[in-house]
């Protein structure tokens, strides 16, 4: 029964655009992201370090992995030594939760 309930409920609206107030609670949660942008462009932007481009690059395979499995897919900007990873919700041109899950996510990938 409790699992017929569960079935039926909707969604937790992960892609609905979060408010500007929101938007800066969601940020003081996450370290180094920054807002970037503004209107249906607002995203929210990291900048990544490495050493040299291989490791550059093994960071931009493991987000396009995480990406894929979560569809949600970032903006990338790659060098020899950096990367800056920019999310924002297409779908409901804002930022949205899924954006924040994300950039968790990424930065996770880091960890350990
Ligand atoms: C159909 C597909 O699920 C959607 O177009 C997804 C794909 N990846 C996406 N990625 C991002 N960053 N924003 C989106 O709104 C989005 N939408």
């Amino acid at each position: 029964m409790t699992q017929d309930i569960e079935q039926k409920s909707p969604p937790a609206p992960v892609r609905t655009a979060l408010t500007a107030t929101q938007i800066i609670a969601s940020l003081t949660k996450v370290n180094g992201w920054k807002l970037h942008g503004d209107g249906a462009d607002v995203a929210i932007e990291k900048t990544y370090r490495f050493d040299n481009f291989l490791k550059t690059m093994s960071f931009v395979n493991a987000v396009a992995y995480m990406a894929e499995q979560q569809d949600h897919h970032p903006e990338l900007l790659v060098t020899y030594g950096s990367c800056s990873v920019r999310f924002n919700t297409h779908d409901v041109h804002g930022v949205s939760r899924s954006d924040f899950e994300c950039a968790a996510l990424v930065d996770a990938l880091l960890a350990s």
